[in-house]
């Protein structure tokens, strides 16, 4: 049998809950028309990712495959996501992330377009804040930055390192596009997907009412 570089239960465990929440968000409507991709970490050179272009919500194990962090396949034919690269960053950039999550919602979608302009969604006053890891009080605020959008990867994975150089976050909004939130577990990242689009909600349904 081929020996190969990564542990195979480990990858059979991870491609278990990735396809268990993928189902999860898909069955929310976040994942429209195959789009939205999903990581986790194996070890300190290797992540389990989505294959490319794959029904979100009829997602199987074999519907992911195994990544180096520049992105390359390992020991498998498929093609990654074609977002991989903002996946691999994290995990070569921080040790500690464990799970990658990035959907299309209604929500995420229209905040994108609403905010692009100002660059970012300001947040605050919500007890929904301490959801993000190290927040411990409603009296902050966090300012989560909205990218342009583009298929060129390296560009936005560049755009993307110059603002964690900034800041700490755990999120960003791609204009027109979606969501990246990431954590240090599939629960911690879920929760902070969630967080998110539960505050855009919030910040969307005050610009409505003109409040
Ligand atoms: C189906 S359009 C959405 C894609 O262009 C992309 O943004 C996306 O999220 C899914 O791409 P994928 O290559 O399947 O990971
Ligand atoms: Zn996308």
């Amino acid at each position: 049998m081929e020996n190969l570089p990564f542990d195979t239960a480990r990858l059979a465990a991870c491609a278990a809950e990735i396809v268990a929440n993928t189902r999860e968000l898909s069955a929310l409507g976040w994942t429209p028309a195959t789009s939205s991709n999903f990581s986790m970490r194996l070890d300190d050179r290797h992540a389990a990712i989505t294959v490319s272009g794959r029904d979100k919500g009829r997602l199987v194990a074999e519907d992911i495959m195994v990544v180096d962090f520049r992105g390359q396949p390992v020991a498998t034919p498929h093609r990654p996501s074609a977002e991989t690269l903002l996946h691999t960053q994290l995990y070569a950039r921080y040790p500690e992330i464990g799970c990658v999550l990035h959907t299309h919602s209604h929500v995420q979608t229209v905040a994108s377009r609403l905010y692009a302009p100002q660059g970012h969604v300001h947040l605050e006053g919500y007890e929904l804040l301490k959801a993000f890891h190290g927040n411990h009080t409603h009296e902050m605020a966090i300012d989560v930055p909205v990218l342009a959008n583009t298929q060129d990867m390296p560009e936005l994975a560049e755009w993307v390192e110059t603002l964690l150089d900034q800041q700490p976050m755990w999120g960003y909004l791609i204009d027109g596009h979606g969501l990246y939130a990431w954590g240090r577990t599939m629960a911690e990242a879920r929760r902070h997907l969630e967080a998110f689009e539960f505050l855009f909600a919030c910040e969307l349904d005050l610009r409505r009412l003109n409040a």
